[in-house]
């Protein structure tokens, strides 16, 4: 058995998948690395042969997980690994190692199914928008604050924004003007995503016409898709990629 692990700012995604197989027997996501090891050792028959991770964590943090990993379930960590180029697809930063491992993963995975031009999107803590080009270039990408930033922001630098998770998603049900404070900055930062997720994709018609795809990735992906009828909802997009830059032979 495979664990894959997509570690980002707020959690970790996780999948066990069995070996030989594409799709996961097991998959969840934690805050943290000791609800992790707790997690999969509650899994009945659990034998991880190999494990493969991706994080955007500080160096110091994605070890302390690697060696938590190893000591709990005996298992070697292979992690991906900035590239200058992989796949076809050329890293477009002037420093590639400072590109999001998220960001290149999904590229991966996107230039890979889309066999072409296509936009990635991808909302976790951060938004994110990057461009493949049909010959595999990378042109380069956007950061954004995503939902839980936006609407933390406003939580934290107001003194009258106050509201529970619950509120929070019965105020999502629909997108008219809201009528109570949990309306109005729900609504109001899911038209935030949206608004970037239009200005992405009027650049895209820019440089290929309508000859792209457009990937939506992350957590928050949902809260956009309706904004984006043409778009593929790939939620394991950066495992995706991950099997491509972490090979396990
Ligand atoms: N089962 C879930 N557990 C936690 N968050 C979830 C879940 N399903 C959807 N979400 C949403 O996903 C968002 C987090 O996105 P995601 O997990 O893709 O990224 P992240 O780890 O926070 O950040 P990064 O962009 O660094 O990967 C949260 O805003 C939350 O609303
Ligand atoms: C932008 C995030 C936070 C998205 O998860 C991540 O890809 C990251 O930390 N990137 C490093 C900075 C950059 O991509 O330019
Ligand atoms: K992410």
């Amino acid at each position: 058995m495979i664990l894959e692990l997509d570690c980002g700012n707020s959690f970790i995604k996780w999948r066990v998948l069995d070996s030989g197989s594409a799709s996961a027997s097991a998959e969840g996501v934690v805050r943290s690395d000791l609800a992790l090891i707790e997690n999969l050792s509650a899994l009945p028959r659990l034998l991880l042969t190999r494990c493969r991770l991706v994080s955007v964590r500080a160096l110091e943090e994605t070890s302390k997980l690697v060696d938590a990993l190893h000591e709990a379930f005996g298992v070697t960590v292979s992690c991906a690994a900035p590239a200058r180029e992989m796949a076809g697809v050329r890293n477009g930063y002037e420093d590639f190692e400072r590109l999001g491992l998220d960001r290149w993963l999904a590229m991966l995975g996107g230039f890979k199914l889309a066999r072409g031009a296509c936009l990635v999107l991808d909302f976790g803590t951060a938004a994110t928008a990057d461009f493949v080009a049909a010959d595999g270039e990378h042109l380069g990408g956007f950061i954004c604050p995503g939902m839980p930033l936006m609407r933390n922001q406003l939580r934290t630098h107001t003194r009258k924004i106050r509201y529970d998770d619950d509120a929070a998603e019965r105020a999502l049900e629909r997108l008219s003007p809201g009528r109570t404070t949990v309306e109005a900055v729900e609504r109001g930062c899911t038209l935030m995503l949206r608004g970037f997720v239009l200005t992405q994709l009027e650049l895209a018609r820019s440089y290929w016409g309508d000859d792209f795809t457009v990937f939506l990735t992350g957590g928050d992906a949902d809260l956009v898709v309706d904004a984006v009828p043409q778009a593929e909802l790939v939620p394991d997009l950066v495992f995706v990629g991950l099997a491509m830059a972490c090979p396990l032979s």
